[in-house]
């Protein structure tokens, strides 16, 4: 199998080498053959060819069988307003050539953490949800977008179509299908025309997936639900810049946002990629959690067929958790490639 690398910026580069150690130890381990091809993203790609997300990158991207992303984000780009190119710009370009309209992420939960979770354990426990964001519309990607001449105006715009939010929800529906059936919109259908849109369409859609109960919730709300009473959720479906900042919120509950994976997946090849970012301040130091990205890896293995390998790969992160070897956003003092070591050695 193809796997195309993008490593990406700050930690992006060690957490993905951590991923790899562990795909080396399923490649031996269950006799498969994974070609790596490392490409240029991000601020990587800026200083390096001017461009955060190459078109030669973009065809490594199309002539692998999956991707594997690290992250990306610079601080020189994000305290600089006039800054003619940014690192995300790559990221949103990527999705989108790539056709990712659909970003699935799980929140994955390890009993062993439940006691050091900063809410209380009772209210975890039994927490298993999966968070459907849409990926490539609405304000990230609406036109027009900008400032006015004089500077002191800036306008985004938010925009969805009919056919972008039924293919979200027509994979959200499917996806509570196979699990407990119920699937929660959330929205902001009070205020955003584009939130009227999601929530008329996905009432229509309701008849063709009788098997699956809808509940309708407004953003505002849900944040405040997610924490309250994880366990509630099963599917929850949402527009691109709810889905991002839900799941960060809802990293809390599993117990650090180093440990959350992701799956794009949409018209062409899938990407796998942890749902943090670049970690600025430990980049470089051997700190970071790398589960979240081996746990992507094992996403990636699964969504090729390999459910056992994947299943390996989860086995022996949960390992390395209860015997507490961890970073120390789990509270652990192991380094991230000790971690990652641990864990291939569990495969
Ligand atoms: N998909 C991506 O590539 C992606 C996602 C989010 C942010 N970003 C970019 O990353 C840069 C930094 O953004 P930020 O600080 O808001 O978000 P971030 O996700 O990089 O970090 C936020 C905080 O989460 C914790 N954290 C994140 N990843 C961790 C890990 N692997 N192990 C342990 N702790 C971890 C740290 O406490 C960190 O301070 C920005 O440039 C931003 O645009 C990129
Ligand atoms: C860096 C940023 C563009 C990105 C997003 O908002 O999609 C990130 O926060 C993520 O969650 O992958
Ligand atoms: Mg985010």
């Amino acid at each position: 199998m193809k796997i195309a690398l993008l490593p990406g910026d700050g930690i992006g580069p060690e957490i993905v080498r951590e991923a790899v150690k562990v795909l080396d130890a399923i490649a031996v381990k269950y006799n498969h053959k994974f070609e790596y091809t490392t490409a240029l993203t991000g601020a990587a790609a800026i200083d390096a060819v001017g461009d955060p997300y190459p078109q030669e990158t973009h065809k490594v991207c199309q002539e692998s069988d999956a991707v594997l992303f690290g992250a990306i984000g610079d601080p020189r780009f994000d305290n600089d307003p006039k800054a003619k190119v940014r690192p995300e710009q790559g990221l949103l370009r990527m999705r989108k050539q790539l056709g990712l309209y659909a970003n699935i992420r799980p929140l994955v939960m390890f009993d062993s953490l439940i006691d050091r979770s900063p809410l209380r354990a009772e209210r975890v426990r039994g927490a298993d949800c999966v968070f459907v964001r849409e990926l490539t519309g609405g304000i990230y990607f609406g036109r027009p977008q900008g400032r006015t001449e004089d500077g002191n105006t800036a306008y985004d715009s938010c925009v969805y179509t009919r056919e972008e939010v039924e293919r979200i929800l027509h994979l959200a529906f499917s996806l509570a299908r196979t699990r407990r059936k119920l699937l929660t919109v959330v929205d902001k259908a009070n205020v955003l025309a584009t939130s009227r849109l999601w929530r008329q369409i996905a009432k229509e859609l309701e008849p063709q997936y009788p098997d699956v109960q809808v509940d309708y919730m407004f953003v505002d709300n849900a944040a405040m639900q997610i924490i309250q009473r994880p366990t509630y959720f099963d599917v929850v479906v949402t527009e691109n810049m709810f889905g991002d900042i839900l799941t960060d919120e809802a990293s809390v509950i599993s117990g650090s946002l180093g440990l959350l994976p992701s799956a794009s997946v949409g018209a062409q090849v899938a990407l796998f990629e942890p749902i943090h970012g670049s970690y600025p301040q430990a980049a470089g130091k051997n700190i970071a959690n790398p589960m979240a990205t081996i746990l992507s890896a094992a996403m990636l293995l699964e969504h090729k067929g390999f459910v056992e390998e994947g299943k390996s790969i989860r086995n022996a992160v949960e390992k390395a958790i209860s015997a507490g070897v961890v970073t120390e956003d789990l509270g652990g003092n192991f380094k991230t490639s000790e971690v990652g070591e641990y864990v291939a050695k569990h495969i």
